[in-house]
């Protein structure tokens, strides 16, 4: 409420601009007119026959704004009753956030429901009108698309090769912090995995040039923060940020071209990722858009994943010294051969990696489950349908916050406490529902990077404890307390909440060398 007593902004706007620009009164009630039949419009769309759904606040005509600002607080109402459905509009689109098991299984295994429409809408503001909408060509097609290209890249041959020079790349990094310091893991760590991201699925034209690296990393950041509420629910030209994110998609599309299309020219065949798609016979464009979306899927996900592992094992010690001796015996049963800690471990196996570091792989889970805050978004192609009591028109959205398994008590007692021992046979959350642990997707969208993933940051934990002893200090150099926890509303770093915390750490490779002896 303000002073003039009206707590709507365009009241105020409207009475500042006739006081100053009287002759504007007549365009002012038009303006008016129209936003005030946008609104009902909205509201008459949005309620229509959702009897005990939930309507989750939100901005008149625009929708949703904490979705894109707040969103893990923004959906936190919804979770209230499991099985209860609630709904939401991004400007004249409607989306229905389902929760409980029944409608999780139909959100995560419904044939006609889309990922890629879902996610273009919600976060691109992009979307097919509902009469060109065919749920054969899109949600059939869409499917396997991207797995299909991955697929030559995630072959334990290909993985094998890849984890060399993943290796020195790290090696590379580790080599040039200082030999003791302090590093702040939401950005140093996280730049680990953009290199090595770029390393596994794109041409070591660019992974190998760190001026290409770089200017990739800013496009991206700046395609990531185009994502905000305002490029996304205002017109498109109201917001920089908007702007900015597409002059950066069509800069990142043609740097990755011109690459691509220099290596087809030249003839030249190299042993990386890009070789790997060209021989398997796909187009540039579709290379393209596959070395895109495998920096949008893959980045910020395997990102504040890697770093917060570290983060957890030091906060939970007993978990970090069990979790040492694991790798000490891995690399003694593995690893030794002569040469850097990182060419052993480059040696071992991907096979050895992916089944016999059950501690690592429990902390990997637990890790997951406590920082994962993307949501997953679905628009149903096909015909109308109920779900949780909210009418899912033909052309709607959907939406399934993954804290309703991974944060439910009924599934994981303690919910927000760091226990990789839940995994362990006897205490499965799996066996009491299903599809509890999303940590990986589930039903028909598995996520096809998870393979590379998972190693990408077992390899980055298993370096860093082999080459470095680190402790977790906040700003005054002293242990956080309480410990940290990841603030799941900033989405591109999920940085810890309140005050930040580095690794305060000296380089050692004795422990590792020690028992290899
Ligand atoms: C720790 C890292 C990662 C986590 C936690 C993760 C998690 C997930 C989850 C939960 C989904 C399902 C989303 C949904 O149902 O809407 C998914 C899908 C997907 N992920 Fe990942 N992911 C990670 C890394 C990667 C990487 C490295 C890539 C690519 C190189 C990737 C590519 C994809 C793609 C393309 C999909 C969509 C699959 C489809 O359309 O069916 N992800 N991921």
């Amino acid at each position: 409420m303000n002073a003039t007593g009206t707590s709507y902004p365009w009241l105020l706007l409207y009475e500042h601009s006739i006081n100053r620009y009287p002759e504007g009164r007549s365009l002012a009630f038009v303006a008016i007119g129209t936003l005030l039949i946008l609104i009902y419009l909205t509201r008459a769309t949005s309620r229509e026959g959702d009897k005990g759904v939930l309507r989750l606040s939100q901005i008149p005509i625009l929708g949703a704004w904490n979705f894109y600002e707040k969103r893990i607080d923004y959906l936190t109402p919804a979770l209230e009753i499991p099985g209860r459905s609630s709904s939401f509009n991004i400007r004249n689109s409607k989306v229905v956030v389902v929760t409980g098991e029944e409608s999780r299984k139909k959100f995560f295994g419904h044939k006609n429901f889309d990922l890629n429409e879902g996610y273009a809408r919600v976060y691109f503001g992009q979307t097919t009108p509902v009469k060109e909408m065919d749920p054969d060509t899109a949600a059939g097609q869409n499917l396997n698309r991207f797995s299909k290209l991955i697929s030559p890249l995630i072959r334990n041959e290909t993985l094998a090769k890849v984890s060399y020079e993943v290796f020195a790349d790290l090696d590379r990094v580790m080599e040039s912090w200082l030999v003791a310091g302090r590093l702040n893991p939401s950005e140093d760590i996280y730049d680990l995995v953009f290199q090595l991201t770029l390393r596994a699925t794109t041409a070591s034209e660019i992974s190998n040039d760190p001026s290409l690296v770089s200017k990739i990393s800013r496009l991206f950041w700046d395609i990531e923060r185009g994502g905000c509420a305002s490029a996304i629910l205002l017109p498109w030209f109201l917001s920089p940020a908007g702007w900015r994110r597409r002059i950066a998609l069509v800069r990142l599309y043609f740097l990755v071209k011109g690459v691509i299309d220099r290596r087809i020219k030249s003839g030249e065949r190299k042993k990386d990722a890009l070789q790997h798609l060209l021989d398997d016979g796909n187009s540039c464009g579709a290379i393209i858009e596959f070395t895109i979306s495998a920096l949008f899927a893959g980045i910020i996900n395997t990102g504040l994943s890697s770093y917060w592992l570290l983060i957890y094992l030091d906060s939970n010690r007993e978990w970090k010294k069990k979790l040492e001796e694991e790798v000490d015996a891995f690399i003694g049963r593995y690893g030794t051969g002569t040469g850097s800690i990182s060419s052993r471990l480059a040696q071992i196996p991907i096979t050895a990696w992916e089944d016999e570091l059950p501690v690592m792989d429990a902390c990997i889970s637990e890790t997951l489950r406590l920082t994962l805050h993307a949501v997953p978004l679905r628009r149903n192609m096909g015909a109308d349908l109920v779900l949780g009591g909210a009418n899912i028109k033909r052309g709607d959205f959907m939406a399934y916050p993954i804290d309703d398994v991974h944060l439910r008590e009924s599934f994981y007692p303690d919910p927000h406490r760091f226990d990789p021992g839940r995994y362990t046979e006897s205490q499965k959350a799996e066996d009491k529902a299903h599809w509890t642990f999303l940590g990986w997707g589930a039903g028909r969208h598995p996520c096809p990077g998870a393979r590379f993933a998972k190693l990408e940051m077992k390899f980055i934990a298993a370096l860093f404890m082999c080459r470095f002893e680190y402790r977790l200090v906040n700003g005054a150099g002293k242990i956080p307390n309480p410990s940290p926890t990841p603030d799941r509303n900033d989405s591109q770093r999920a940085r810890p909440k309140g005050e930040a915390v580095y690794f305060e750490y000296k380089r050692t490779e004795i422990r590792a060398l020690d028992t290899m002896i």
